[in-house]
């Protein structure tokens, strides 16, 4: 509903209010920031005085002078750095300082209150809130609330009243571009403008047009866990996104950006959605993937595959004499009853006899075999495994001491009377070398016992394979079980680390209690979380034990068909109690038409919601030449480029055809980026990409290379498939050559 002249004058008169309180107190930051400047200078100044050079000759004083003064300056870096983001905050709000309106009328209370919404709270200094964060408590009602009955709730409980009218306003640099009431969510004009634009660099903040369904996530703090599924574009990244600056806004006393870690596919996808939450006033949460998060923890012992090159297996391998060997021994050791397996393994290996022998020294019984065994299987018991050889190394090393000594000192006393030595240092230094020799033999033997090879370990696994599967009664074919075991052991003797057993090994790791400390992750945030399988969701749990997860994914985007977590139900199970399983059905990102096109692909048409914004139909082009094929994708390409979209993701099945596709672009003077590696930084403009890259990523226009029978030839790719079409905002183009895939029949 537009707005008439009379409300048009009000809210400018507003507006120069604001902007001129926003001003004042950026005066104000302003201000501050040059005396701390100026401090800062000044404490140097004095430094350099008082203390001149430094030197350890002038004593202790004057180095804990110089620390006192290092504190101090710490502390002005700090206050600077926190005086330089209130600076930007109020810059931010001179350009745009609400998106929203709502008046609401407490209940027994007689007059409205005109609550006006933005990035950050603008309060006068009659203590008059001018503007609510998005994040208050009462901003909730902008996003969940019509007209009408309305309440929310705060620390204080829940309050209830009326909202009389909503609005909703376009400002930038300083001036009200449009503004409108409406009765509705926040949906039409805002949402359909924004949605049609093209699209930034990087993915960008959705504050100004919330959704309900998605607020409801943002908001969530009922239950430790919250597991997302949300179709392709409904908003799953923006929304986690935006609950980690919800969270740092409500919980800002307890928690910092450091106390929240993200979970990504690839570091492509860390860097495209980096640009987010500064946008909303936050610095970034730890980013990482479970890619370089497990080979961090691995070390750097073995050859290790990534993801990406997993996938490029899958995809790229068929051919190959081993591919089937491989296929075979990913879906063994990604099914559940492998983890089952692990768990039964891990608590043989916890109380599998050992070899644990006497320890003497010069004939003297140190500590006998049935003492060790008694303390490992007694007294360290409730140790993890790794954990209890270390103490019960140090413990053996504690009690040779005595012994070591006692030696020393003799061999001591025979030096000295053998007179060949003036020095007493020399002497001590030669007999305590003379022992440690001596006693080698004995230390080896104690290291051998106590010591901890987890690649050795899981050999194990797989040379009693047999003898487990029997235990726990599971049958499987004999030859299956045979070529696991030597395809296994094979490649573990050759130093090879296939992916599926890096994440068996970062398990074992985990149970056997050789796990990095992380107790100052208070939230973990899992995105694409179809894609990581229920052993990687138990690793998690034991990683981040007492941490609060958000687990959000699109089971139809399972881009890998090996490794996936198949069923929300697998980690569901694990916490119930404390577990929300949500669904945001409502698709944001591509036009009805591509969403339409879309969802054909998938065997079973999900059922969810559209935005009601239209473009062309998805192009299908079949071509019988391959010259043909790629002339018509460069007129395409300019033909784009020229109509002015900013992104055009050229999406190949793998990264070999993206290596190809980019040169062929490049021999033809095309001014094209190409993204082969996960480490690669993100980039906009014409980008050839491979498929399972690109997920998490959007263009304005999607050209899919080489939809030919051929290439995707697997019902194993039909999701792959599907996410790929998924990432077009307006266009989608699909070429072929002969024989267009059967996914798309
Ligand atoms: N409420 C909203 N208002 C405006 N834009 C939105 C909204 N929700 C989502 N979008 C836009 O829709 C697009 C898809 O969002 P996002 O990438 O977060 O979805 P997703 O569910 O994580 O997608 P996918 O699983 O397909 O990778 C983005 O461009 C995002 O800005």
């Amino acid at each position: 509903m537009s707005v008439n002249n009379y409300e048009w004058n009000l809210e400018n008169e507003w507006l120069e209010k604001v902007l001129t309180e926003a001003k004042r107190q950026l005066d104000q930051k302003r201000h501050a920031k040059d005396k701390l400047k100026k401090d800062a200078i000044e404490t140097q100044r004095e430094l350099w005085n008082d203390l001149g050079s430094i030197s350890i000759e002038n004593g202790l004083d004057q180095l804990s002078d110089f620390i006192s003064f290092m504190d101090i300056m710490k502390n002005q870096k700090r206050n600077h750095e926190f005086t330089q983001k209130l600076e930007e905050k109020y810059e931010r709000m001179l350009e745009s300082p609400y998106f929203g309106r709502i008046d609401f009328i407490e209940d027994k209370e007689d007059s409205t209150e005109k609550c006006y919404i933005g990035l950050s709270n603008l309060i006068s200094e009659d203590f008059d809130f001018l503007i609510y964060d998005w994040r208050a408590p009462i901003s909730s009602m902008f996003y969940d609330c019509e007209t009408g009955r309305a309440s929310y709730e705060c620390p204080e409980g829940i309050i209830s009243g009326e909202i009389t009218g909503k609005r909703q306003y376009k400002i930038s640099g300083g001036k009200i571009e449009y503004m409108f009431d409406s009765n509705l969510s926040i949906d039409d004009e805002m949402l359909q403008e924004l949605l049609s634009k093209n699209s930034d660099d990087k993915m960008k903040a959705i504050v100004t047009t919330i959704q309900r369904e998605q607020n409801q996530v943002i908001r969530n703090e009922n239950y430790k866990n919250l597991i997302v599924q949300g179709a392709a574009g409904s908003g799953k990244t923006s929304v986690a996104l935006h609950r980690i600056a919800y969270l740092l806004y409500k919980h800002r006393d307890k928690i910092t950006p450091k106390n929240i870690i993200i979970f990504s596919p690839n570091n492509i996808f860390n860097d495209y959605i980096s640009n987010v939450l500064p946008q909303l006033g936050e610095d970034n949460m730890y980013q990482t993937t479970f890619n370089d998060y497990m080979h961090k923890e691995l070390g750097d012992e073995f050859k290790k595959e990534t993801s990406s090159e997993m996938m490029e297996y899958i995809l790229d391998s068929k051919d190959k004499l081993i591919y089937e060997d491989r296929v075979k021994s990913i879906k063994f050791k990604t099914s559940l009853e492998f983890t089952n397996i692990l768990k039964e393994y891990i608590s043989y290996v916890e109380t599998m006899d050992r070899d644990f022998e006497d320890i003497i020294v010069r004939n003297k019984l140190v500590i006998s075999s049935d003492e060790i065994n008694k303390l490992f299987f007694n007294d360290f018991s409730e140790l993890p495994i790794k954990r209890r050889l270390k103490k019960l190394k140090s413990r053996i090393e504690f009690l040779i001491e005595p012994y070591e000594e006692a030696w020393i000192n003799e061999v001591y006393e025979e030096l000295f009377e053998s007179g060949d030595y003036i020095e007493r240092e020399e002497m001590i230094e030669e007999s305590t070398s003379i022992v440690k020799k001596s006693l080698k033999d004995v230390y080896n033997k104690i290291s051998q016992m106590t010591e901890f090879n987890l690649i050795e370990i899981y050999k194990g696994l797989f040379k009693n394979l047999d003898t487990f599967l029997n235990k726990m009664n599971m049958k499987y074919e004999n030859s299956l079980i045979e070529h696991i075991k030597t395809y296994s052991i094979d490649n573990l003797n050759a130093n090879i680390l296939n992916y599926e057993d890096q994440v068996a090994l970062l398990y074992l790791k985990c149970a056997f209690g050789h796990v990095p400390n992380t107790s100052q992750i208070k939230y973990i945030i899992i995105d694409e979380a179809q894609d990581y399988t229920p052993l990687q969701y138990e690793i998690f749990y034991q990683l981040f034990k007492s941490a609060k997860m958000t687990i959000l994914g699109d089971i139809n985007q399972s881009i890998n068909p090996f490794m996936n977590v198949g069923n929300y139900n697998n980690i569901y199970n694990l916490s119930k109690s404390d577990t929300l399983l949500i669904n945001l059905t409502k698709t944001y990102r591509s036009t009805m038409e591509i969403t339409k096109f879309s969802r054909n692909i998938l065997i079973k048409d999900a059922d969810d919601g559209y935005v009601e914004r239209h473009g062309d139909e998805p192009k299908v082009v079949g071509f019988s030449d391959k010259n043909h094929m790629n002339e018509k994708l460069i007129e395409d390409i300019i033909y784009y480029q020229q109509k002015n979209y900013k992104s055009i993701g050229i999406i190949t099945k793998t990264a070999r055809q993206t290596e190809d596709l980019y040169n062929f672009l490049k021999d033809n003077d095309m001014d094209v980026k190409s993204i082969k590696k996960d480490d690669d930084s993100y980039t906009n403009g014409i980008l050839v990409i491979p498929s399972y890259l690109a997920k998490g990523l959007e263009f304005d226009v999607v050209l899919i290379y080489d939809a030919s029978n051929k290439n995707y030839n697997s019902e194993d790719e039909r999701l792959l498939f599907y996410t790929c079409c998924t990432r077009a905002l307006h266009v989608l183009n699909i070429y072929y050559l002969d024989e267009i895939t059967s996914l798309l029949k």
